[in-house]
């Protein structure tokens, strides 16, 4: 908090060399953005360096500030929670008190790591040919982007300025300004982009005064981008500026004209930077993250397993405990339902006598609840939900939605919790079997997070609701949104049902 010494006499716009943020002394600014001001700073004590990204909302109009009083929302709330080697980390937010000066109260400040330059200096500073240790660089950027997407948050502004690089080879995914957190299938965000990498369907996709945000367009972002990275600087579109080459984009994606990747680049990762640059989002997300960061892996030569740190509290720890402690037995099968009547004790005798689960569900329903410690995920849940979702039919399908199989994934959602419920070696959102571990998994996941914000009541109907959308989405909100009340009733309708 700042009182002393910050002088009394009117503040420029870009704060003093001196000026003090709670324990940091700012030095000359680093760098400036659309909404703020990126400083250099060093601890006043410890003496360690530090950028500090002043969003000075006092020089906005009210317009402005208002539409950023939601973004900086976002980008704190994000900013507090990135924990990964490739995503820049914010070591407090800091909200100024200057009694001296008045209309800077309340400033927000996010206190970061600082880096040394950002991939645009990089790439500014190279004359053709790829950027030094460019695979590297996209393999920091590819395990970041993994990283959001498996918290289902979308970038939403992947772009040169905003990967940030040190000399010891860090590379972190900066500025969450943009950053939106996923409900349902996409996020909306205000139709804010930089040309240069918004996706062809950013320009078709609004929805009122919001653009939606899904995310393939970070993959998108990432082509564009691996294309720069591999030539030096290079725009996959040509064009003299950004508002022809943005043209050039949706002639493309309209088929009038064809993809010309530069031929310098290599065959392998031409290949890759073609499918990230598909020309729309339904053909795109077949290319997931972590698909995009396994393949950057692989064309990188970095070996299996190696991470730079564990990922706490990850959704992948979770999913690999779980997993261990599914009881061992057959290997369901995905036939049609046509078992004769189950013995008393068996897996399939779980649900009440004249259930419509169908019999040959049942022992990968009892098996995947079973690998759950939470006592809320039972068989009886995991088949209400299966009812609501597809009505048990292995191949529903809601296109519009991206929804597809007996629990309704989202592929690229299904990716961050993928199981092989038949162990036939392959992760299959369309194999029920698969499907249903994974939900299982999903459901462990969300039952842990709800219990550690402290919420207990309703726990299966915040479940269901989560399993529509998120579980940040229920934890803010503190229990089940309105909007998925008819939703959780009819679970908890199916769920009395086949509880026994
Ligand atoms: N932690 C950091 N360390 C070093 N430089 C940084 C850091 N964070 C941001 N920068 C640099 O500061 C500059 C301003 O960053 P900021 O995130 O405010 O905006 P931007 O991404 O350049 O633009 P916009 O806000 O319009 O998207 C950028 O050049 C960025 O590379």
């Amino acid at each position: 908090m700042t009182d002393t010494p910050n002088e009394g006499a009117p503040l420029p716009a870009v704060l003093p060399a001196g000026y003090r943020i709670g324990e940091w002394e700012l030095d000359e600014p680093i760098g400036y953005g659309s909404w703020g001001c990126v400083y250099a700073a060093e601890h006043i004590t410890e003496r360690t360096r530090a950028a500090v990204k002043v969003l000075r909302t006092d020089l906005m109009s009210p317009g402005q500030r208002e539409a950023m009083a939601g973004l900086l929302d976002r980008e704190v709330r994000f900013s507090l929670q990135a924990d990964h080697p490739h995503l820049v980390r914010t070591r407090e937010v800091l909200s100024i008190r200057d009694t001296a000066h008045p209309s800077l109260e309340g400033t927000t400040a996010l206190v970061m790591d600082r880096a040394d330059r950002s991939l645009r200096d990089l790439l500014d500073a190279t004359e053709g040919g790829p950027v030094a240790d460019a695979r590297a660089i996209l393999l920091g950027i590819s395990e970041g982007l993994a990283d959001i997407h498996a918290r289902r948050w979308v970038h939403g502004d992947l772009k040169p300025s905003n990967v940030l690089l040190t000399d010891t080879g860090g590379v972190w995914l900066a500025d969450f300004g943009l950053t939106a957190e996923l409900d349902g299938t996409h996020a909306y965000g205000p139709p804010i982009g930089t040309f240069d990498y918004v996706p062809p369907e950013w320009w078709t996709d609004q929805a009122g005064v919001r653009s939606v945000l899904r995310p393939t367009a970070d993959i998108w972002a990432f082509g564009i981008l691996a294309h720069q990275v591999l030539t030096g600087g290079v725009h996959p579109f040509p064009g003299a500026d950004e508002r022809a080459r943005s043209l050039n984009v949706r002639s493309y994606a309209s088929g009038s004209t064809a993809l010309r990747l530069d031929p310098a680049i290599h065959e392998e990762w031409a290949r890759l930077v073609a499918e990230c640059l598909r020309p729309d989002h339904a053909s795109r997300r077949r290319l997931t993250a972590p698909d995009l960061a396994r393949r950057v892996r692989r064309l990188s030569g970095v070996g299996r397993g190696r991470r730079g740190r564990a990922l706490a509290g990850s959704a992948t720890l979770v999913l690999a405990t779980m997993l261990i402690a599914l009881p061992s037995g057959d290997a369901p099968s995905n036939e049609a339902d046509s078992s004769p009547a189950p013995a008393p004790g068996s897996p399939a005798d779980a649900f009440p006598a004249g259930s419509d689960v169908p019999r040959k569900l049942r022992p990968v329903i009892v098996r995947a609840a079973a690998g759950c410690t939470e006592k809320e995920v039972t068989p009886a849940l995991l088949a209400a939900m299966l009812k609501e979702e597809s009505g048990f039919d292995a191949n529903a399908s809601r296109p519009k939605d991206d929804e597809y199989g007996i629990a309704m994934w989202t592929p690229w959602v299904f990716n961050s919790w993928a199981a092989d419920g038949n162990r036939d070696g392959v992760k299959d959102y369309m194999s029920p079997p698969d499907a249903i571990v994974a939900m299982a998994s999903y459901l462990c996941w969300l039952d842990q997070r709800f219990k550690q914000s402290g919420l207990h009541k309703d726990l299966t109907g915040m479940l269901a609701a989560g399993y529509r959308s998120s579980d940040k989405t229920i934890i803010n909100e503190r229990g089940v949104p309105e909007r998925l009340r008819p939703y959780v009733t009819a679970v908890q309708r199916h769920l009395a049902q086949y509880t026994k």
